[in-house]
């Protein structure tokens, strides 16, 4: 049966592809993509297309993609209506709670402001820390958000640690790990479960340790 592949675009991209090709995989057209969005495999019954992380889970949870690599961010954020199968150990970063070294917002009497593009996130790690704090939504560059005084501190993504040192700010926890994880549509794997078996199997096996 034909499975459907949701890749997300992106910083994920290049090192999904890396392992479907070294799993042997027939994915020419997803590396020379000009402006495609669908991308059939010339090797396998496969088609991929390139889509944003969010839209990533939508389409797995509708069932117009079989199954999708995403980031665990973006899953711990959003909907979790689909079996998560596989941690591909690619794209690692973590979700780190920072500030400006002199405003500990762990020191601080009262209420609390956090600047974050992933206020569910945030929501439940400061819930946990019995933190009474209020939640203003970023988009992007949410180092800015403490410098300029919208925030006490902020939940985010770090990699290289490289943002946070340019602006001056500090790491006052981690939340947690994060790296590219592989879903599966729950009805796809009843239906098409020897050939996601098989991808899967695929993908373990060109894992690096
Ligand atoms: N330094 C990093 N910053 C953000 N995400 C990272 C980083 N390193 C790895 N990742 C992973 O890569 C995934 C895709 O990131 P990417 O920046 O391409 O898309 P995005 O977060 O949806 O941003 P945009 O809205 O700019 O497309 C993230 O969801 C995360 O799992
Ligand atoms: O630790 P580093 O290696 O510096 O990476 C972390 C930065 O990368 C991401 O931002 P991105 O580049 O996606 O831009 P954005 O702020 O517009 O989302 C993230 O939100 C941090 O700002």
């Amino acid at each position: 049966m034909s499975i459907s592949f949701a890749l997300t675009k992106g910083r994920l991209e290049k090192e999904t592809v890396k392992m479907l090709e070294k799993s042997g995989y027939g994915i020419e057209n997803l590396k020379d993509k000009g402006r495609a969005l669908v991308f059939p495999d010339t090797k396998k019954d496969i088609r991929y297309f390139l889509v944003k992380a969010n839209d990533c889970i939508t389409y797995v949870q509708h069932g117009v993609a079989d199954i999708g690599v995403v980031g665990k961010d973006t899953l711990l954020e959003g909907d979790k209506d689909y079996y998560e199968m596989l941690d591909l150990g690619i794209g690692k970063c973590k979700f780190i709670v920072a500030g400006l070294p002199e405003n500990n917002l762990f020191d601080k009497v009262g209420h609390v402001k956090i600047g974050t593009k992933y206020p569910n996130i945030a929501k439940a790690y400061f819930l946990e820390k019995g933190m009474d704090v209020e939640l203003i939504k970023i988009d992007g560059s949410v180092e800015l958000a403490p410098i300029l005084g919208l925030c006490d501190g902020i939940v985010d993504i770090m990699e290289t640690g490289t943002t946070l040192k340019e602006n001056g700010l500090v790491v006052f926890d981690t939340v947690c790990d994060i790296s590219a994880r592989v879903i599966v549509n729950k009805a796809s794997f009843k239906l098409k479960k020897d050939e996601i078996t098989q991808i899967l199997n695929d993908l373990k096996s060109v894992m690096e340790d």
